[in-house]
């Protein structure tokens, strides 16, 4: 049986990865971290403001240093941003559990303010030919897919259930 170093969040931007992995985290008993907020705390600044700044490719970039970085440590539930899995690699240590919420849903959940700290949901049908795009990527990453349309208590059970299932240090 593969023995996993981390459980690894992946999906569209606003799907839940954030919620869904500190509830996750937390029944499993193992520390949560989200990619884009490491990366605003080593940068000092805002996803957004490293996009106007210094541009989407730089982004991309400090993405797979700190995928890379944090993925040398074990027993972390580590939620990632909605592009990371499309232009970086992740570690093939990783137990990869896509969180799957359709579009509608995901920009319901989303207020103006939320969406705003999201410079690739600016513009609405460009992001929902990028959520199309990116489909098949997540389901071709993932170990396994959990469908994030309900509320997270209707199926957080199915994701723990999974990953207790499986050999995750
Ligand atoms: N299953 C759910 N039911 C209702 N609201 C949800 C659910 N999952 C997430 N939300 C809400 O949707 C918003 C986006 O969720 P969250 O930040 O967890 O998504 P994310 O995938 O981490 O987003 P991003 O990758 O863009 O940072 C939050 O306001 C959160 O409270
Ligand atoms: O889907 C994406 O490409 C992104 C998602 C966010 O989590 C951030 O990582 C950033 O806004 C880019």
């Amino acid at each position: 049986m593969v023995v996993y170093d981390n459980v690894v969040l992946i999906g569209f931007m606003g799907s839940g990865k954030t919620s869904v992995g500190k509830v996750l985290a937390r029944h499993l008993c193992k520390t949560f971290v989200d990619v884009d907020t490491v990366i605003e705390k080593e940068q000092n600044c805002s996803v957004s403001e490293i996009f106007a700044d210094k541009g989407e490719e730089y982004f991309r970039s400090l993405e797979q240093k700190c995928i890379n970085e944090l993925t040398q440590n074990k027993g972390q539930v580590i939620a990632t941003g909605g592009g990371l899995p499309i232009y970086s690699e992740i570690s093939k240590k990783s137990l990869i559990i896509y969180i799957d919420a359709d579009f509608d849903v995901i920009l319901g959940r989303l207020p103006a303010k939320e969406r705003a700290k999201r410079p690739l949901l600016h513009d609405e049908s460009r992001a929902k030919g990028l959520f199309k795009e990116r489909i098949g990527r997540y389901e071709e990453l993932a170990n396994f897919r959990v469908d994030a349309n309900q509320s997270i208590p209707t199926f957080i059970h199915v994701a723990l259930d999974y990953v207790l299932d499986q050999r995750v240090l």
